[in-house]
């Protein structure tokens, strides 16, 4: 049966729209159900000059592959009239009612996986509603005790062990608890999700050269050194930790199935310079297949007809392969 996939259309001040109205662009083998206030996408689509045709999702039919010119939606209503690149904090509600819409759908089997477009997370918070990232979202709506934030691009996956929290808080948040739990959900997620077997996990250090022997922090010795070695005789192919400027070198990398990078900022710009565009954001050990775009809202593009949908387009692919489409 082709399966069906939930699509959160994003922020509606940013370039969300516009890849949605892109993906209508071409044939899909799964039904693509976009979650959105119909009149935004008419009239973003009727900017960009792109012919589309509106369909009404009924929850209960039957699936069918999404067809070039069509997008089958879900109304979800818009508080306020959008201005293009301008942050509404009235709109921030929409943003977190498309979520809760989707994990629901998940969490039930209505659908196969979720494909979010990029969100605003300050203009969350900036109208008084505490959020992180889909990320922690998902996992508190999911009753997920853990989740890993999880990029890749053909030729790398970078996993984090902590995403968005300041710089400062980082060290303290880094325990063998929370790096037991990390290592052990990609490497559970690499060898069932990707069919990697005995996946080579490599892992950096905290510190710079990872603490050069403890004279430049502990936090490898006391904390990271020994997660490695009894993960390892459990069985886990794990190697380091290494210097982070050492591990992201060709040498290391050509030998790696991912790496687990401690922040957000330490793995990211690597994998972004590498292959921004070209890359999806993978939410690791929730009940269902979760994927999203390796950029944010981009407010300077929306209704331009200037963002590139290869992120978006990648990550469906990707939910694809995981959901055993392809
Ligand atoms: N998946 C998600 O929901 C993500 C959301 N964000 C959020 O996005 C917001 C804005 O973040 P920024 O740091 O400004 O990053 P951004 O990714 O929105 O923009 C950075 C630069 O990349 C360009 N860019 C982004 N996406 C593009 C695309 N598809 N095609 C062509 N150019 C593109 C933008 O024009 C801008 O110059 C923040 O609130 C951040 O938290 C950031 C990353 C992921
Ligand atoms: N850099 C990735 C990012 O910030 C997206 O996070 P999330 O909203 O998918 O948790």
């Amino acid at each position: 049966m082709t399966a069906r996939f939930v699509i959160t259309s994003g922020e509606p001040a940013g370039i969300g729209p516009d890849l949605v109205l892109a993906l209508a662009q071409q044939d899909w083998p799964v039904q693509l159900v976009v979650l959105a206030d119909k009149a935004l996408l008419e009239e973003r689509a009727e900017m960009l000059g792109l012919e589309v045709d509106f369909f009404d999702y009924q929850a209960g039919s039957k699936p069918q592959p999404s067809r070039a010119g069509q997008l089958l939606i879900e109304q979800v209503n818009l508080p306020a009239k959008v201005e293009l690149g301008k942050l509404n904090t009235i709109n921030a509600s929409y943003v977190l009612r498309m979520l809760k819409r989707a994990i629901k759908g998940c969490m039930n089997n209505e659908f196969a996986a979720m494909v979010t477009g990029p969100i605003h997370k300050g203009v969350i918070n900036e109208a008084g509603l505490k959020f992180s990232g889909h990320t922690e979202l998902l996992a508190e709506q999911s009753n997920t005790k853990q989740v890993v934030m999880m990029l890749a691009t053909p030729g790398l996956r970078v996993a984090l062990v902590t995403t968005h929290l300041p710089l400062r808080d980082v060290p303290d948040a880094i325990t063998p608890e929370l790096l037991t739990d990390i290592l052990n959900i990609t490497n559970q997620s690499l060898s069932e999700q990707f069919a990697i077997e005995s996946p080579r996990i490599l892992v950096t250090g905290l510190n710079p050269h990872a603490g050069e022997g403890g004279h430049m922090g502990r936090e490898e010795i006391e904390v990271i050194e020994p997660t490695l070695e009894q993960l390892s005789k459990n069985g886990m192919n794990l190697h380091g930790p290494y210097p982070a400027d050492t591990l992201f070198t060709p040498k290391y990398l050509q030998q790696a199935d991912a790496v687990v990078a401690m922040y957000h900022d330490q793995g990211l710009p690597v994998l972004k310079h590498m292959g921004f565009g070209n890359a999806v954001n993978i939410t690791l050990g929730l009940p269902f297949v979760r994927t999203s775009v390796d950029h944010g809202t981009a407010l300077d593009l929306a209704g331009t007809g200037k963002a590139d949908v290869g992120s978006f387009n990648y990550a469906i692919e990707v939910a694809m392969q995981m959901t055993g489409q392809e």
